[in-house]
């Protein structure tokens, strides 16, 4: 096999994706692990002679950046292993630089893409979430891959590559406390790892078997009070319904608690990463959307209801709140987080082709939006622009896609009034943006 080549260079801006732009010879190269400012010796990794930019990852600092810190997890860190495992790609920078580093990537977006103007806007700066201060244990949701000997693993930056691991210092500390590291998961391909942030304690195991009645050998090797269930795919996930859930021991879902109220997430049911997500996001969208008694609001992807509960309370009797979601899991776990609210109507469909009749039928004051990475659909904004709706309150967790739909909302008759940008994962190029929209 013959090695990559190994170029030297100066690196230059963040870009979206968490690289650093740097030029070799009039092309752009996209590199990894790296920080602005450093100069650096990078092995290429995509460099086909007519491709339009070439990837490469850092092997060597030769001028280090002063925010440049040792990588907490050994797996991830570049400098040590060729093909470092995913998940912390921004563990080798200080963390108040990784903020900074993130402001700059959303600006950059806000304004190329979504057509914002620097000299008319307050870009924000990255909020720390609340709680640990060294942006570690945070993750209340992993999910991890089998290797060949029946270790937990994970794979490469770039590659298929597994590496077994023995920890993952981003995972809440129950989770790394629970022994699932010292299990043998032969007839297991993947492993997913939950703890409910009611009590920061209660863990639930989801076994996806290759083999036939795996899950039940490996539940035994757990401690007591462990929850486990297996997961057999019939070409796609439990979220989609294609698939199938059942208890091997205790439950197969998890109890959480968000401004006061209960509510029950199944197994690969949609549910936010961040120990201290639910809280903030939830609070933050109340306080900026402020619903009033007898509103109608829409919660848009709506997950399991996290928002819809609260704007359920606040519209009270009176209002109407729909909550819609597409994944039949999570939606089944909606409807009984939302069964004591007659208010509330809960609706499984995909948001592209639900919204137009549900904006027909009610008169909406407000709607709330939380699409996954892709964003929303161009008819969805058109949708809402036709709809009328004065607030829309609008939780990103991509900068290019938000960026976008800034762009698609504002041609609709919407002003950015208000953004902010929480850091909802820290050592990773990740962040969660809120945006309030209102009709000019
Ligand atoms: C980022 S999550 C937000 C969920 C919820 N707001 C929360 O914070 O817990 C996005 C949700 O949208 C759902 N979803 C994705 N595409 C959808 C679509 N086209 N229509 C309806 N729901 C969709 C996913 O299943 C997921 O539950």
């Amino acid at each position: 096999m013959t090695e990559s080549p190994v170029l030297q260079v100066r690196l230059g801006n963040i870009a979206h994706g968490g690289h650093t732009v740097a030029r070799h010879e009039g092309r752009v190269i996209f590199v990894r692990h790296g920080i602005p400012g450093e100069l650096v010796s990078v092995r290429l990794t995509d460099s086909a002679p007519d491709a339009k930019f070439w990837r490469a990852d850092v092997v060597e600092v030769h001028e280090a950046s002063e925010h440049r810190v040792p990588h907490f997890w050994d797996a991830a860190d570049a400098l040590k292993h060729q093909d470092p495992v995913g998940g912390a790609e921004f563990g080798h920078i200080s963390l108040d630089y990784q903020r900074e580093l993130k402001a700059q990537v959303a600006a950059e977006q806000f304004t190329r893409l979504g057509g914002l103007k620097a000299e008319d806007y307050n870009f924000p700066s990255v909020q720390a979430a609340p709680g640990s201060t060294d942006g570690l244990g945070w993750r209340t949701r992993m999910s991890y891959s089998v290797d060949g000997a029946g270790r937990l693993a994970m794979s490469g930056f770039r590659s298929n590559e597994l590496t077994s691991i023995d920890s993952m210092p981003l995972a809440h500390p129950a989770i790394e406390s629970s022994g699932i590291y010292a299990v043998d998961y032969s007839g297991i391909d993947r492993v997913e790892v939950a703890v409910s942030s009611a009590d920061d304690r209660t863990i639930l195991v989801l076994l996806s078997e290759t083999k036939p009645g795996a899950a039940a050998k490996v539940a035994k090797q757990f401690p007591e009070g462990v929850n486990v269930a297996s997961f057999s795919q019939q070409g796609g996930s439990a979220a989609d319904g294609k698939g199938s859930l059942q208890v091997v021991a205790g439950n197969s879902w998890l109890s959480e608690k968000v401004m006061g109220e209960k509510y029950r997430i199944t197994g690969e049911g949609f549910w936010q990463v961040h120990r201290a997500a639910a809280n903030l996001l939830s609070e933050r969208v109340v306080e900026l959307l402020e619903p009033a008694r007898g509103e109608q609001i829409a919660d848009l992807y709506a997950g399991a209801g996290l928002f819809s509960l609260p704007l359920a309370k606040a519209v009270g009797q009176q209002g109407r709140i729909f909550s819609i979601e597409g994944a039949p899991g999570t939606h089944a776990d909606a409807k009984k987080n939302l069964k004591a609210f007659g208010q509330a109507t809960v609706i499984r469909g995909r948001v592209e082709r639900v919204l137009r009749q549900v904006a027909r039928d009610a008169n909406l004051d407000a709607v709330v939006l939380d699409p996954p990475r892709a964003g929303i659909d161009k008819q969805v904004a058109a949708e809402l622009g036709s709809s009328g709706v004065s607030r829309i309150c609008y939780v990103s967790c991509d900068p290019a896609s938000f960026a976008r739909d800034i762009a698609r909302l504002t041609a609709r008759g919407y002003e950015l009034e208000h953004v902010e940008i929480h850091d909802l994962y820290p050592h990773t190029h990740h962040m969660e943006s809120i945006g309030l929209f209102v009709r000019r």
